[in-house]
């Protein structure tokens, strides 16, 4: 047997979800099967210190004097050592620092949302295109077996006979602070790049993914509140028209109020099937049968998936594997499809007059 792809990776930042990643990088591929590829953290960088850096290597447990703590991101993307960069500041950031490491000549694999707008994410791609690197929004949930498993259900086996109508949320609440990165407008804030990205996902999954769909992007029609604190979207709802499947779609978000148990639901003729909270980190569906005449028969089938750590591996496992492979990007999270969903993000807030400060809509390379 030959030996696993090893892929080196740059942290970029060290918050919250640069920490859970880097645990999860750290976590022995043999715990979820996989031997074809593994991971290691070579470097990290912080804008505020490089104790800070330090400091962070040695909470989520990288070995001593294995891996370089930088003081700013320009001295991790000139690290030799480092293969792909894991972009994760706040959304305000993701554009700057994506072109950053790009530029130096690294593989990036940037949090959600992609970028502020379509405009900087198309630019991203065209960049990363002209320098034959690899790109990818971390849209981690993509990459879960469970819902590769529900795609295939749903797509290839058909359990739900034709998919009518897709209803997907994420709400969650968080207290109003201006400072807070949801409701800061400098750094990308508001309920729809957060956390509305993954009900929109779900939509992207399910309808517009729907081989009867033939890869036709939606009409869009989106709703706004937004806070009167600091004028970001705190309540979005998109509505989906999808015209050559016929099918209709309705994702919702918001950050005043959770969520119900049940975050999607998809709807078809033969069966609906709902996935249970959260969306952002599913381990749970149900799918419900109906008879010829759209009644409920009663018959319940519910999966559990277990996920062994917090789940940001998977999409780790397929960038390795994508740059091991020489790809510029993976399939099961397409470049296409994150732009198409900045596209309709962008669609719904500046139709509900809601931009964020120039300078962040910008797309100069600064
Ligand atoms: N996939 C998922 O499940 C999740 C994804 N996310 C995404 O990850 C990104 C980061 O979120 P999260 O980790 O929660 O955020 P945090 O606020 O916890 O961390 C962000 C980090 O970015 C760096 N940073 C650089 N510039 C700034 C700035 N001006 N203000 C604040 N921080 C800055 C800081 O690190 P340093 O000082 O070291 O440079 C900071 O610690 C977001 O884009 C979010 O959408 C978030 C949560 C879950
Ligand atoms: O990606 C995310 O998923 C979990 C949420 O709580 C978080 O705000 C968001 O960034």
């Amino acid at each position: 047997m030959s030996s696993p792809y090893e892929c080196k990776w740059g942290i970029l930042a060290t918050g919250w979800i640069a920490e859970m990643f880097s645990k999860d990088l750290l976590v022995a591929p043999s715990s979820r099967s996989v031997s074809d590829v593994k991971h290691t953290i070579t470097a990290v960088a912080s804008s505020t210190s490089a104790s800070r850096a330090s400091e962070f290597l040695t909470k989520v447990g990288v070995p001593a004097n294995t891996a370089a703590a930088y003081g700013s991101y320009e001295e991790l993307v000139a690290d030799p050592n480092v293969s792909i960069i894991y972009v994760a500041t706040p959304h305000s950031h993701h554009y700057e620092n994506c072109l950053l490491a790009l530029n130096a000549g690294k593989h990036v694999c940037c949090e959600k949302p992609f970028t502020i707008n379509a405009a900087q994410a198309e630019h991203l791609v065209e960049v990363a295109r002209q320098k034959k690197l690899f790109l990818m929004e971390a849209v981690w949930i993509r990459f879960f077996p469970l819902v590769i498993e529900l795609q295939r259900l749903i797509h290839e086996e058909k359990v739900l006979g034709e998919i009518r109508r897709v209803f997907s949320d994420f709400g969650n609440p968080f207290k109003p602070d201006p400072k807070h990165r949801l409701y800061n407008p400098e750094l990308g804030g508001g309920a729809l790049l957060d956390l509305g990205i993954y009900a929109l996902t779900w939509q992207m999954l399910t309808l517009y993914q729907d081989p009867k769909n033939k890869a036709t992007a939606p009409d869009v029609k989106g709703s706004i509140i937004k806070s009167d604190l600091t004028g970001v979207d705190e309540f979005t709802t998109i509505l989906l028209n999808f015209p050559t499947a016929r099918t209709q779609g309705v994702a919702t978000t918001n950050m005043t109020i959770r969520s119900s148990p049940h975050v999607v639901l998809i709807q078809g003729t033969k069966a609906d099937l709902t996935v249970d909270w959260p969306p952002y980190r599913p381990e749970s569906f149900t799918i419900r049968e109906k008879d010829d005449d759209g009644k409920w028969t009663g018959k319940e089938d519910t999966r559990k998936y277990e996920i062994p750590g917090h789940g940001m591996f998977w999409e780790a496992d397929a960038c390795a594997r994508a740059i091991r492979d020489g790809k510029s990007e993976e399939e099961r999270c397409s470049l296409k499809e994150s732009i198409l969903t900045m596209k309709i993000m962008d669609k719904v807030r500046y139709d509900n007059d809601f931009r964020y400060p120039d300078h962040l809509e910008s797309t100069s390379s600064k």
